[in-house]
């Protein structure tokens, strides 16, 4: 399957999923989103995922992890709630290891997956596609894919996604029943339905630890921005997936045009969301 059969997602579609906040909203209105990430081994993964889901603009982020990390995620945003309640969408899975889940953390993991909402499934939840009850969205590397596709017996080698990495994610799509996004220097988003966008990476430094985390967060926050939309129209998530591509893309090209072309930190590629999302506005 050539790249060529995958559409684009340009910055007019993009634009149509970002909210603009209005003078009727208030904080739960604009949409929450929870996080169930990092671990005491990847308290970063946390701390990255919350500050991009703040900075793509949400009404409210909702930290749910593990007691060790919280204070680290509080130290970086204050601005985040770590008491349980009202969530519209969820994060689940950056730097938690799926070899060695709590009983509590794979309680909470289950209540998020029952409750029906949106969810994006990283790093160490991914193992637990298909015991959602919502819209939910996958978002593997091509080790990530080829380790999920094994454990559902469908044979895939880290080679084998890298050498037709658009096949393997449609694939994903079809046999798991879940929205795709399988990351990259190209990065594949499919549904079960047969829409697919490929978006081609503005900057290679994206290639570094933490910026898939950065991509997890800001997932979230549009999804909850949008859960109005996804509780009626599922396949929505599909397009709000690319979107998040999309911000991700140009705010790494944002961030590395700030240093001259230089490399960017997770960070910092975070640091630049606003002015990705203000532009779209604009
Ligand atoms: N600051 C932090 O706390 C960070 C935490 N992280 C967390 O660290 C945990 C492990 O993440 P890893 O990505 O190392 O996953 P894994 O350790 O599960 O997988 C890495 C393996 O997959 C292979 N692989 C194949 N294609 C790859 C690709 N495109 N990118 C990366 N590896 C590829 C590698 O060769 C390696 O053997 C995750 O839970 C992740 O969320 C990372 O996001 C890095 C930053
Ligand atoms: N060669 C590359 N060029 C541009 N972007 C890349 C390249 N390799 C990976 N990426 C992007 O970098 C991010 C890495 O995410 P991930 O593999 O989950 O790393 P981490 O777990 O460390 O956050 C993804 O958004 C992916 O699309």
């Amino acid at each position: 399957m050539g790249r060529d059969s995958w559409g684009q997602w340009s910055a007019a579609e993009a634009a149509d999923w970002i909210r603009r906040p209005a003078a009727d909203d208030d904080k739960y209105r604009r949409g929450v989103v929870g996080l169930f990430t990092g671990s005491a081994e990847y308290p970063g993964a946390a701390v990255l995922g919350v500050e991009a889901a703040h900075r793509t603009g949400v009404g409210m982020v909702r930290y749910a992890g593990p007691k060790a990390v919280r204070a680290a995620v509080l130290a970086h945003r204050p601005e985040t709630v770590v008491q349980p309640g009202r969530v519209q969408a969820w994060v689940l899975g950056s730097g938690l290891d799926a070899g060695h889940r709590s009983f509590l953390t794979s309680g909470e993991l289950q209540h998020a997956l029952a409750s029906g909402l949106p969810v994006v499934l990283d790093a160490g939840a991914l193992d637990l596609v298909g015991t959602h009850t919502g819209p939910t969205v996958i978002t593997p590397h091509a080790g990530e894919l080829a380790r999920l596709l094994s454990s559902r017996e469908i044979d895939a080698t880290v080679d084998d996604v890298r050498a037709d990495p658009g096949a393997w994610a449609a694939r994903a799509a079809r046999e798991l029943r879940v929205v795709t996004l399988l990351k990259g220097a190209t990065t594949y988003v499919c549904d079960p339905e047969g829409t697919r966008f490929a978006l081609h990476a503005s900057t290679h430094w994206l290639a570094a630890a933490g910026t898939g985390d950065v991509l997890a967060g800001i997932l979230g926050a549009l999804a909850a921005t949008h859960h109005e939309i996804l509780s009626t129209d599922a396949t929505a998530l599909t397009r709000i997936a690319a979107t998040a591509v999309f911000v991700h893309g140009e705010a790494a090209r944002l961030a590395s045009d700030h240093v001259a072309g230089g490399p960017i930190t997770a960070l910092d590629l975070a640091g630049a969301i606003p002015r990705v999302v203000g532009s779209l506005l604009g």
